[in-house]
């Protein structure tokens, strides 16, 4: 019966709502208050399955959106929103969210992501760092050793107006050939995100981990090869960007430990469907 066999599409599809579907059955907890809600096509099946449990299992939480996508999915589920700005305030400070579930471009072997190929990377890094717990949720296509092996560029959110200069910048710290998204077949000119800014897409070879530093590596570029975290860390200091699609740094359960709350990028767990039905997990170490 080959006919009737699943084609690649499909097996995608149903690879994504496996992971979706696993993540929110480990991850979401019927106590839970505030859920971030990211974007994408994967996180599409995250809030099918929490509407899946029936009104009474989220009668009590409120969802945070990460963009106008993610806004429109919480609303036809008929799930609560609430604005990240809108949560409540306890004690001058607003609530953690519980846990918050994204999709991902590419996730590398310590957690480490590239997101944005959505063009939703800002609001989603903000709904990410004020969460409690991280949770990825991708097809198995997303596994990687390392960041820009198979998502070879790295989403820049940037002001239209610091474009020209941010792209001359990126070229003298070695990536060859950024360019600003085209907003085709859709809309005519660049790709505007849901903040009004523009993304530019960078290409850089792999990533190293810092694990992967040497004496002779020292993963500053100098020899084409930069580590995350310092590439990270010099992309946000150029004027002009805005957020880079780069999740990095700890994830939210290190963060208690190093008092650094609301500033955890990195998920706990990440889940991936695979074509053959498996849902395999990534915890962090
Ligand atoms: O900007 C978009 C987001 O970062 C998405 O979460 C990411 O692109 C993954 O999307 P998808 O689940 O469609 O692969």
């Amino acid at each position: 019966m080959a006919g009737n066999a699943p084609n690649a599409a499909a097996l995608i599809e149903s690879a994504k709502k496996a992971a979706a579907f696993q993540a929110v059955e480990d991850h979401l907890s019927p106590t839970d208050k505030f859920v971030g809600i990211g974007s994408g096509s994967t996180v599409v099946y995250v809030v099918e399955a929490i509407a899946a449990k029936g009104p009474s299992f989220s009668a009590n939480m409120t969802f945070i959106p990460t963009g106008s996508q993610s806004k429109g999915l919480i609303r036809a589920a008929g799930l609560r929103l609430c604005n990240l700005d809108e949560r409540p305030v306890v004690d001058g400070v607003s609530v953690a969210l519980d846990v918050a579930f994204d999709g991902a471009d590419e996730v590398d072997e310590d957690l480490n992501l590239i997101k944005g190929g959505g063009a939703c990377l800002f609001q989603e890094k903000l709904v990410a760092v004020a969460a409690k717990k991280f949770i990825a949720v991708a097809d198995s296509r997303k596994q990687s050793p390392r960041l820009c092996t198979k998502w070879k560029t790295i989403p820049i959110e940037v002001l239209p107006l610091a474009a020209p200069d941010v792209l001359n910048r990126l070229k003298a710290m070695g990536s060859p050939n950024p360019v600003v998204r085209s907003g085709l077949p859709s809309k005519a000119g660049e790709c505007v995100t849901d903040n009004g800014m523009w993304i530019i897409d960078a290409p850089f070879p792999p990533l190293l981990l810092p694990k992967d530093l040497t004496a002779e590596v020292d993963g500053n570029g100098k020899n084409g090869a930069w580590e995350i975290g310092k590439l990270a860390e010099e992309l946000v200091k150029l004027p002009g960007i805005v957020e880079i699609g780069l999740f990095h740094g700890f994830n939210g359960v290190q963060a208690v430990g190093l008092g650094k709350e609301f500033q955890a990028q990195k998920p706990v767990a990440a889940y991936f469907g695979t074509p053959s039905g498996q849902v395999q997990v990534q915890n962090a170490a």
